[in-house]
Formats: structure tokens, C-alpha cells, sequence
């Protein structure tokens, strides 16, 4: 990687490197680790799937009173990480994040499939205990009877998106000999869309 190749902003960069692992057929590309600051417990990270992102941000679906949606409310700080081991690149993106309006959320919900919508409604209080299986597939099918008919489920109050805008894109490729190249983008002034980022390489 040479500094020169790269994207004045880290979301173009951005898209580049993600166009590239979407090609190179790995898995779940769009999946990423995302941390959260939790009051009482530290730093928690789990797995969520990133569905679009634009020089704003990453946009991210969740449930808001799930442990994640919580911590964020309370702390918006937030780390993700896009491991893409099978072509030696990660990318890691440091901010904050804020709610997506209802509409992007209504938009974003539209486009699940039923089944996924019902579980959305079956699962309303994510990441509590519940007693066993027979109690989630009792919700399922609750929440099955309960849009039965109406053509377009819903999406629950509870339930939504979020963007994480960044201040701070690693973009990491391996190399030989542990010689990795690392370039992060930080953001100096302005707001994450139109302000002004600085480029260093960073040792490996
Ligand atoms: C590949 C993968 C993708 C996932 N994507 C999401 C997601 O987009 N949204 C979500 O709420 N949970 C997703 N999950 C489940 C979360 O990792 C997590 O178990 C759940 O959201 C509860 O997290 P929390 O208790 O920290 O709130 C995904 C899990 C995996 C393994
Ligand atoms: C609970 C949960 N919510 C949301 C998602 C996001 O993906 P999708 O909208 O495609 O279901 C996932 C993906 N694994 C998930 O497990």
C-alpha cells in the first residue's frame, strides 16, 4: 500500500476495500465486531451485520433495549472491526454512533424478509434470560398469529438502526515478515462527512 493510492476520505477508501472482499467471495463481508462501553461492566464487543454505509457513516440493526442498544444510549462510543482474514485486510472504525431517523429504520425494515420480521416482534426483549426454547417458539408464533393477514409486518417500537460516524479508519494489510502496512485516517476538523481527515502510517 502506498499513501499516495489513497482515498482523500476514509469512507471512499472504505468502499473500495469492501468492494474488493464482497468480489473476493469471503463469507459475510459486511459482518463486524462491534464494542460498546458498558457502565458497569467495561467493554463488551459481539458480531452485527453492517447493511450500508456512506461518508456519514456505517449503518448498523438492532434491538434498542437489547445490552448493546442500552450501553450505546447510554455511552455512544463505539469500536468496529471488519475481520477479513481470507485476503490478509481488517479494517477498524473508531466514533461514535447516533440513531437512524424512524424512516431509514421503516426503510431498512421493509426490506427483511417476513420471517425475520416476526422475529423481530417474538424477540422483543433481546440478550434477556428466557426459560427455554418452547418460550421463544411460543413467541414466535404468537407474534405469527398477531400479523397474520397484515400484508405488511410492522417494524416494533423497539427496534431500529444506528450509524456509527467515524473519527478514526485503520485500514491494515498484511504482509510478510509480521512488515504489515497500516495507514489511519483521523479526523482533525470538521464532521466526519466533509471535514478534514490526516493520513499516517502507522509501525506494524
Ligand atoms: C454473523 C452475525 C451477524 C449478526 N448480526 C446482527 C445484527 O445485525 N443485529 C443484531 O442485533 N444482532 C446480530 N447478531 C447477533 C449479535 O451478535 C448478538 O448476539 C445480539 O445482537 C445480542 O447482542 P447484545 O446482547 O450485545 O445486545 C449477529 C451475529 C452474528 C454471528
Ligand atoms: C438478531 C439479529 N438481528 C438483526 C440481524 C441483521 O441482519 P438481517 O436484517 O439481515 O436479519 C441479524 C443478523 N444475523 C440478527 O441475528
Amino acid at each position: 500500500m502506498r499513501r499516495t493510492g489513497l482515498c482523500v476520505h476514509p469512507l471512499d477508501q472504505f468502499h473500495i476495500w469492501f468492494t474488493w472482499a464482497h468480489n473476493a467471495g469471503l463469507a459475510e463481508p459486511n459482518a463486524m465486531v462491534l464494542a460498546t462501553v458498558e457502565a458497569d461492566a467495561g467493554v463488551r464487543a459481539r458480531t452485527v451485520l453492517l447493511k450500508g454505509y456512506d461518508r456519514f457513516g456505517l449503518r448498523f440493526f438492532t434491538n434498542y433495549g437489547s445490552r448493546k442498544g442500552r450501553a450505546l444510549d447510554a455511552d455512544p462510543a463505539a469500536s468496529a472491526v471488519l475481520p477479513w482474514h481470507p485476503i490478509r485486510r481488517q479494517v477498524i472504525i473508531g466514533g461514535s454512533v447516533e440513531r437512524l431517523s424512524a424512516e431509514e429504520s421503516d426503510a431498512y425494515f421493509r426490506t427483511r424478509p417476513r420471517g425475520s420480521q416476526i422475529g423481530a416482534w417474538a424477540s422483543e426483549h433481546q440478550s434477556s434470560v428466557v426459560a427455554d426454547r418452547a418460550a421463544l417458539d411460543e413467541g414466535y408464533a404468537r407474534a405469527e398469529r398477531r400479523w397474520a393477514g397484515v400484508e405488511e409486518v410492522p417494524r416494533p417500537p423497539y427496534w431500529g438502526g444506528y450509524r456509527l460516524r467515524p473519527t478514526e479508519v485503520e485500514f491494515w494489510q498484511g504482509r510478510r515478515d509480521r512488515m504489515h502496512d497500516r495507514f489511519r485516517y483521523v479526523l482533525e476538523s470538521g464532521s466526519p462527512a466533509d471535514g478534514t481527515w490526516r493520513i499516517d502510517r502507522l509501525e506494524p
